[in-house]
């Protein structure tokens, strides 16, 4: 019997209640398949700020260190809105990928065939829709510096810096491309080259390390256009790779070929220890939904299948990881809905029924 330790941060809204559903489901897998999860629970986001006025405390990031594992809900909400306030529930989530190194953040896009017809896009163009985006997760504008405000005589100013390093991008394009040898061995490398030196050094790069990758197919799309082509032939993409910011609005927008960002799951993942394993975080894509939150509607689908990705990725039990992915298909195929995958005569159900469904199916 194996025994992993899982921090588990659930953080602000939504984040508590998917939470509870995905450690449901993974209770089910300790059952099934005789393994043992310690789990430590530590407060984040706009409740750690409540209670001990910082978004993400130093004990947090010290434990997940000594983990296997985080698996993280969702921070944020309009209490700690003020965008004059100097702490925010979202430094939890940014303090967190920083520190733990965590720089490639893998965002898989898959669409089930039953929730096609959910989808605000013709069903033709969704048909074989299978690909993973890439974000860089730990540079680029998010955390370049100089980055501040102040006020002079022509009134009040705000700067964030762009800046990438060559090590930064080529250690994210080796992920995109070593991936892409396990799928369909095509990799779109997403720059601004035409405007941006970092999108210069950027699309520079991707390409050297493509060379190593001889059998992967490199083509390079500027953002713009890839923001159109995810509409117009999502299903041509396999293995996207793009820089922070632009992976950021780019997997909100992917999320609606999935029918719903309480379906996209995420990876964060670092460097490898030495015996091959590294500590990863795992999230759904979402944020804390405030306008559904205490409701019952949030899809905890997104929250699970991240726990799913955690047993394959930073736990390597892959037959687990499968079981739980399997079971979300059954429940989909079963026709169970939370209200945002729901159509016309759906049966709607609320986030624990749906979380108890897919544990039962394991
Ligand atoms: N990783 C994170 O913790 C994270 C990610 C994104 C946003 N946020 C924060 O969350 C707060 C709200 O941001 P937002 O409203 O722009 O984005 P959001 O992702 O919270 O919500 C966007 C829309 O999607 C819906 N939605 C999101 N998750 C859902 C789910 N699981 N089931 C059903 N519907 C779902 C919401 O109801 C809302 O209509 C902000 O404070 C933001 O900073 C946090
Ligand atoms: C909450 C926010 C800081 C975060 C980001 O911008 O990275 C979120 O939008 C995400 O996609 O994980
Ligand atoms: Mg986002």
């Amino acid at each position: 019997m194996a025994t992993f330790r899982i921090l588990v941060t659930p953080g602000d809204g939504i984040g508590p209640e998917v939470m509870e559903e995905a450690l449901k489901v993974l209770g089910r897998v300790q059952q099934r398949f005789g393994h043992e999860f310690l789990y430590e629970e530590e407060t984040i986001g706009g409740a750690a700020i409540d209670r001990y006025g910082v978004a993400l405390r130093p004990e947090t990031i010290a434990k997940a260190k000594a983990s296997h594992a985080v698996l993280f809900g969702a921070v944020g909400g309009p209490k700690w809105d003020d965008p004059r306030a100097s702490v925010r529930p979202e430094d939890a989530i940014l303090g967190m990928r920083k520190q733990l190194g965590l720089f490639a953040n893998l965002r898989p896009v898959r669409v089930s065939p039953e929730l096609i017809g959910e989808s605000t896009l013709k069903p033709e163009v969704l048909q074989g829709v299978d690909m993973v985006v890439i974000r860089e997760l730990t540079g680029g504008l998010y955390f370049g510096k100089p980055k501040r405000r102040w006020e002079n005589a022509e009134g009040r100013q705000a700067v964030d810096t762009l800046r990438y390093s060559e090590r930064e991008v080529a250690r994210v394009c080796h992920v995109a491309f070593q991936l892409a040898r396990q799928r369909r061995k095509k990799v779109t490398s997403v720059d601004k080259a035409n405007v941006l030196r970092t999108g210069q050094l950027w699309r520079e790069i991707a390409t050297e390390v493509g060379k190593q990758y001889p059998d992967v197919e490199l083509e390079h799309i500027l953002v713009d256009a890839c923001a159109m082509y995810l509409v117009r032939r999502p299903a041509s993409f396999d293995v996207i790779v793009t820089e922070n910011m632009f992976g950021d609005i780019l997997t909100d927008e992917a999320a609606m070929l999935a029918g719903s960002m309480g379906m996209m799951p995420s990876a964060s993942l670092g460097r490898q220890r030495k015996d091959g394993t590294g500590i990863g975080l795992y999230e759904p894509i979402h944020g804390s939904a405030p306008d559904i939150a205490g409701q019952g509607k949030a899809n905890p689908l997104a929250m699970i299948l991240s726990a799913a990705m955690m047993l394959r990725l930073s736990l390597g039990l892959e037959q687990e990881a499968k079981a739980v992915e399997d079971a979300v298909d059954a429940v989909i195929r079963e026709g169970l809905r939370t209200p945002d995958i729901a159509g016309p005569g759906a049966k709607v159900v609320d986030t624990r029924t749906m979380g108890s469904a897919v544990a039962e199916r394991i």
